[in-house]
């Protein structure tokens, strides 16, 4: 399946300047500020309750900033000439009728959007919904109703698509799928903004990536420079804990506990496994674990956004 073949009209940037909201003392979103770019799929990424829904829903006008602004090509979606084909929503959530059917529910949006009946019928297929759509939504899956908010989001033709934890409740196969179309539909020069809480669920599939906790911006750039912010760790264990922990203290190594997957190890960082060996020889502490392990992106991300405990260097 791919994106649809009408060309992007105007290459839309999506551009945040010093968004604010606040709802009474909680503070959901705090002076963000970043930028979409066309043909580009950008991951928007961060914890529970970072303030990701919320920056989506002032993007698109369904809640009033605080402060700063949320524009689209230049201009909010209020003043938007031809919304429906300019940008594309798929919210948390998404609420549906739920005594409607999937072709019904696309039918009702279909005019407001400026689409036909062929046009349903097309995305009924794209979204692999053909053979349920003429089922009530109420007793649709949590994939099913992804696919149908998807669907729903595509009727206007538009140039911008954003997806809000879109892979929440797809199959595996759902999610290949959506990671292709993504990439379609980014490659016809459209933008795409797609937020998770998890970056391995969308790594694959990003160009870009924003990252946000706590409301505010930890880091914005491209897949690759955030690759380049991987740590290098050795986990390591001794029969002798004890001393193994006095000789990370008395080399200055940063460390953390090394986790589940090695209960009561440590993980140490910025080292090589063999000058811990070799400092653990000199030292006549035993070890019986000194393995490097791969940097990997999902701890870049945790490193970023304040979820992992342990003393980081
Ligand atoms: N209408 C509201 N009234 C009060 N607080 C709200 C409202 N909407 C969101 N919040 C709060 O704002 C913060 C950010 O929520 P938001 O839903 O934007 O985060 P998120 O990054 O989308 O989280 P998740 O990944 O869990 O969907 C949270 O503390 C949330 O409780």
């Amino acid at each position: 399946m791919t994106a649809s073949s009408a060309p992007p009209r105007t290459p839309a940037r999506l551009s945040v300047r010093g968004l604010t909201k606040h709802f009474g003392t909680v503070r959901a979103v705090e002076d963000l500020t970043f930028d979409v770019s066309p043909g580009h799929v950008t991951g928007f990424l961060g914890p529970n309750g970072a303030g990701k829904t919320t920056t989506l829903r002032m993007l698109v006008g369904l809640t009033t900033p605080t402060a700063g602004t949320a524009t689209i090509g230049g201009v909010r979606y209020t003043e938007l000439t031809d919304p429906a084909r300019t940008i594309g929503v798929a919210l948390e959530a998404s609420t549906f009728h739920p005594g409607r059917s999937a072709r019904a529910h696309l039918q009702m949006f279909a005019p407001a959007a400026g689409a036909d009946a062929a046009r349903v019928e097309q995305l009924l297929a794209l979204v692999g919904l053909t053979g349920d759509a003429h089922r009530r939504v109420g007793g649709y899956s949590t994939g099913m109703r992804q696919r149908l908010a998807l669907a729903t989001a595509l009727l206007g033709d538009p140039d911008i698509l954003v997806l809000d934890e879109p892979t929440n409740g797809l199959d595996p196969a759902g999610i290949a799928w959506l990671r292709s179309f993504m990439r379609g539909f980014a490659d016809s020069g459209r933008t795409v903004l797609v937020s998770s809480h998890i970056l391995s669920e969308v790594q694959h599939s990003v160009d870009d990536v924003v990252i946000v906790a706590h409301g505010r911006l930890v880091h914005a750039s491209p897949l690759a420079a955030l690759a380049a912010l991987a740590v290098r760790t050795v986990t390591v264990d001794s029969p002798d804990r004890a001393a193994l922990t006095d000789l990370v203290t008395r080399r200055g190594w940063a460390s953390e506990p090394a986790g589940a997957g090695a209960p009561g190890a440590l993980r140490l960082l910025h080292v090589r496994a063999a000058e811990i060996g070799a400092a653990a020889f000199a030292a006549g502490v035993e070890l019986h674990l000194l393995t490097e392990d791969a940097p990997g992106l999902e701890d870049v991300f945790l490193r970023l956004t304040g979820q992992t405990t342990g003393v980081a260097a």
